[in-house]
């Protein structure tokens, strides 16, 4: 595709009835208009999140808000899914594949950031590597067998969500959960970078494999969701907050624009297997009109991708089926 495609609007998204769509966090932020917009468009939505809660309450306000002719909200199913969790992955992911119907789509959308000190998943991996990364990593390789089924009108597709902060990234293979040094953001960082590397690795394995099915990623710009409500902000950085929130606000992208690129990439007949995409906007940082994203040198470092893949295989004990 161009560099640009500059006026890509949900309106485009082509009949997503028949679609069968696996949203991680899609009781909130980009997660859930991914979601509100696949569901308008025709998608049967497995609408994951990590509580009961917060799920139902989500799913309440989508079939409330995803009406229309062509809409299959009522068919939404909420999955209760923590990433945080390899037991909790593998059941989901087991479910899925029994219950026997294709997978069409899966968002590795759900994520944490810079927790303001080091936390650690179930399985005591640090938080952000262990939910951004290993959860995904784990879910994806096992539910390929439901993606698979898939294959034989429009390939199904891996949507993986990374960053810009992917840009300022580097894989410590030393200290990949941060035992020795624990930053937030560059911790973060890493594991959007780690993402990235991820779904490019993916695509070149299932091209290789001759699966049919499709890798890709995409990334929101910045925009005002959840996900800046646990972050280790220094304390001017959060009184300009607290005074200046609502304007700050009203320049990032809203939850809906910073949706654009995941819809861009789960559903435009354009958008490439192994392409990444985000906004287009200042610096990739906002705006409306979605094309191709910024990679950094690391994330195309194919021996690196490889060798990440590997721990990864070997953290999560799960491996590429083929
Ligand atoms: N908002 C931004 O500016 C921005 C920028 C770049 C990338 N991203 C990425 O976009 C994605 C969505 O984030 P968002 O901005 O919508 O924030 P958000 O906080 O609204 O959404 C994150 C979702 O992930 C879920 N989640 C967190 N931990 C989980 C776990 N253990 N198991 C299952 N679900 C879990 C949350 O419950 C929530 O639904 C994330 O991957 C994030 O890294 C966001």
């Amino acid at each position: 595709m161009n560099a640009t495609t500059s006026t890509w609007r949900p309106k485009d998204i082509p009949s997503q009835t028949g679609r069968r769509v696996l949203i991680t966090g899609a009781n909130s932020g980009i997660g859930y208009h991914a979601a509100l917009e696949l569901a308008r468009h025709g998608a049967t939505l497995l609408f994951a999140s990590r509580d009961r809660a917060r799920g139902e309450a989500a799913l309440a306000r989508l079939r409330r808000e995803a009406t229309g002719p062509g809409s299959a909200a009522s068919e939404a199913e909420l999955v209760l899914l923590d990433l945080a969790s390899l037991a909790s992955v593998r059941e989901v992911a087991a479910r899925i594949v029994a219950d026997g119907r294709p997978l069409d789509l899966l968002v590795n959308n759900a994520g944490v950031m810079a927790p303001p000190k080091r936390l650690e998943t179930q399985d005591g991996f640090e938080l952000q590597f262990g939910t951004n990364v290993l959860g995904h990593f784990a879910l994806t390789l096992l539910l390929l067998p439901a993606l698979r089924l898939a294959v034989g009108g429009v390939a199904p597709r891996v949507v993986t969500i990374a960053s810009i902060a992917h840009l300022r990234g580097k894989i410590d293979f030393d200290d990949l959960q941060s035992l020795r040094r624990y930053a937030p953001m560059g911790s973060y960082a890493q594991t959007k970078l780690a993402d990235l590397m991820f779904a490019f690795e993916l695509e070149r394995r299932l091209r290789a494999a001759g699966l049919g099915i499709c890798s890709l990623a995409a990334h929101p710009g910045v925009a005002n969701t959840n996900l800046f409500q646990v972050g280790d902000f220094s304390a001017p950085e959060r009184a300009i907050r607290r005074l200046f929130g609502h304007a700050i606000g009203a320049l990032l992208n809203s939850d809906a624009e910073g949706a654009l690129p995941t819809l861009y990439a789960a559903t435009a007949p354009e958008a490439e297997c192994g392409g990444y995409y985000g906004p287009q906007g200042f610096r990739e940082m906002r705006g409306g009109d979605v094309g191709s994203a910024k990679i950094s040198a690391a994330a195309r470092d194919m021996a690196a991708a490889k060798r990440l893949w590997q721990v990864c295989e070997e953290l999560t004990g799960v491996q590429f089926p083929v």
